[in-house]
């Protein structure tokens, strides 16, 4: 019997109903299973009570997902405001911890949106809020209408650094992309190297340079249009490939 190849997911916690739940998206975990050729496994937001490292070894992958819920700016040393919420600081400590451990084994990461940010922020960057008011910025939030496939379409350009790894992965210099964010990157964390920039230079792409496994943080959503979108598709594609070479390793 062959194992599934398994990739860790960190938990939103949400109230819903009478109770608490430690929950993901199901786009992420689709994307994951038809994407990347893995089974998703959602790790619950209570990592004060397990070696989180320990649970890594388990896994051929990490995916950090997007989230409404914001980075605790207490994390990157700023003081916290309305414009910083919501919170959700169960997810903050358990994704930085498996961020930071999947890079220190070598585990595959793909982190997304909120994962993306958490990526940075787990190697001492920083994030500005509300970009859309910041002068020369585009306004990166999701358009307010209600179907979810209009939320999530693509609409704007990213520029792709040559001689990254993602201008590897999609092999072109520009992609275009959804976007579905009111934070981004401000100061980039220690030995993170930049992969795509919007128009207005929001950093859209990210990596851990001189990584050991495949590292890449994307603003975007691929896991939206991963069966759709040829970018989206190669960069799951990726994804689950450097997740069976290192099950293999
Ligand atoms: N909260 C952060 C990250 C944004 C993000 O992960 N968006 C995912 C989709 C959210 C939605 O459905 O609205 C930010 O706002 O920058």
């Amino acid at each position: 019997m062959t194992l599934p190849l398994l990739v860790a997911v960190p938990a939103d916690v949400r109230a819903f109903e009478t109770y608490v739940w430690h929950c993901s998206p199901d786009t992420y975990l689709k994307a994951i299973l038809k994407g990347a050729g893995a089974v998703p496994v959602i790790v619950p937001a209570l990592s004060e009570g397990f070696d989180v490292e320990a649970l890594l070894s388990r896994f051929d992958g990490v995916l950090t997902t997007g989230s409404a819920s914001n980075v605790h700016p207490e994390r990157y040393g700023v003081a916290p405001s309305a414009r910083h919420e919501p919170y959700d600081r169960d997810r903050d400590t358990l994704s930085v911890a498996m961020i930071r451990g999947a890079v220190r084994l070598g585990l595959p990461l793909l982190a997304i949106c909120r994962g993306h940010q958490e990526l940075n922020v787990a190697f001492g960057g920083t994030l500005a809020t509300e970009i859309q008011e910041l002068d020369g910025r585009h306004d990166h939030r999701a358009p307010e209408l209600p179907e979810q496939a209009e939320r999530f379409a693509i609409r704007h350009p990213v520029r792709v650094e040559a001689g990254g790894r993602l201008r590897e992965i999609v092999g072109a210099e520009e992609i275009r992309v959804n976007s579905l964010h009111r934070q981004a990157v401000d100061r980039l964390g220690e030995g993170l190297a930049v992969e795509a920039r919007a128009e207005d230079g929001t950093v859209e792409a990210v990596s851990v340079a001189g990584a050991e496994g495949f590292t890449l943080g994307v603003q975007w959503h691929p896991e939206y249009w991963v069966e759709s979108d040829p970018a989206s598709a190669a960069i799951f594609r990726a994804f689950g490939a450097a997740c069976r070479a290192y099950r293999g390793s």
